[in-house]
């Protein structure tokens, strides 16, 4: 532990539910079988498995899932033998019925997430998950695009309805290091529970923000192995566990088991490269959601416009998750203001 650390650092490795936008929702049960088997041998504590959008997103707004993510959470906990199965659920997505079901197929914790102005919608989640006895954490999405103060409001207001811990979420990849001191240390000082942190590797900054936001007492952090997760990925966990052990931070992970996972099963998985091209770095750039990266990149091509102006447009607009509607709009807009010009 190091020295602002009060409780043990918990890693969640999110490449099933955050890397289920990067595959475009489409892991079979075997896939996340194998992952699950691997993750949990190397000693991952919790793994999450959702729709990219949470429980309850597979839509066509949102991308439809080639298996029903119920499947892929009772597979999941078939495989573990150590590890807890995580769920993520965004109210108004995933409703009570959905957690109430992977909750009876084993899945031990929820992530109620949010925008970061929003927390109160995640009241009813809460409560609910702890009545069933689940770990419940407050997820507070965007959190760049708020002010520090604002964002201590509405952490106390999750904490206030029973969450044990709450996430800074850099959604957009676009916090840069002070800014991940700032948020996480204010979070600490103002609540009694954990605080989290889960990065965007959008401006190559993840790794060092998670470190950061460890050296300032985040003890509940994410990562994605071999960085699989919504536009550049997330912290990638192997890197990170290598760091936290040159460190003198021990988080009970064995680093090459997890390395071999990240090689040889989840690196054959990934259907592009995570490594940061020019969407996921106008992601961090102009402060959008990483998941929006697919849906502008097929926007752009129906349209015929840039991906990058469609998302710098929506950065303008401050999109928020479950606009996805608007990447449409934008496109159109954007195409025919090029046909005016022409
Ligand atoms: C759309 C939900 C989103 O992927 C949750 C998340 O991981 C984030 O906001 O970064
Ligand atoms: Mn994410």
């Amino acid at each position: 532990m190091n020295r602002h650390m009060d409780k043990p650092i918990k890693l969640t490795e999110v490449c099933l539910r955050d890397g289920s936008h990067a595959v475009a929702h489409q892991f079979t049960e075997n896939q996340v079988r194998d992952v699950v088997r691997g993750l949990d041998g190397a000693g991952v504590h919790y793994i999450e498995v959702s729709h990219g959008d949470g429980l309850g997103g597979s839509t066509v707004q949102y991308g439809k899932s080639l298996i029903n993510e119920m499947k892929l959470i009772e597979a999941a906990v078939d495989e573990c033998k150590n590890s807890k199965v995580a769920v993520l659920l965004i109210p108004g997505i995933g409703t009570m019925n959905e957690l109430k079901q992977a909750h009876e197929l084993g899945a031990q914790l929820v992530r109620v997430a949010t925008h970061a102005t929003e927390a109160d919608v995640s009241a009813q989640h809460i409560h609910k998950a702890r009545e069933l006895g689940m770990e419940a954490l407050g997820f507070l999405m965007m959190s760049h695009s708020v002010s520090v103060t604002t964002l201590i409001e509405q952490a106390k207001l999750m904490e206030s309805y029973g969450a044990e811990a709450v996430y800074v979420t850099d959604s957009a990849g676009a916090l840069l290091p002070n800014e991940v001191r700032e948020r996480i240390k204010a979070l600490r000082q103002s609540l009694q529970i954990e605080v989290g942190f889960h990065a965007h590797n959008n401006l190559s900054l993840a790794v060092a923000n998670t470190i950061t936001a460890i050296e300032e007492g985040a003890t509940r952090i994410d990562g994605s192995v071999r960085c699989l997760g919504a536009g550049a990925g997330n912290t990638q966990t192997e890197v990170l566990a290598a760091v936290l052990d040159r460190m003198g931070i021990d988080i009970g992970i064995d680093l090459y088991k997890l390395m071999d996972v990240a090689e040889d099963i989840v690196g054959p998985l990934i259907p592009g490269s995570q490594e940061i091209r020019k969407g996921s770095l106008v992601l961090g750039y102009a402060g959008v959601y990483s998941s929006f990266l697919l849906h502008a990149e097929r926007a752009g091509k129906r349209f015929n416009v840039d991906p990058r102006d469609i998302l710098v447009e929506l950065g303008k607009l401050k999109a928020v998750g479950g606009q996805e509607d608007m990447i449409l709009d934008v496109a159109a807009e954007l195409a025919k203001n090029d046909k005016v010009r022409a």
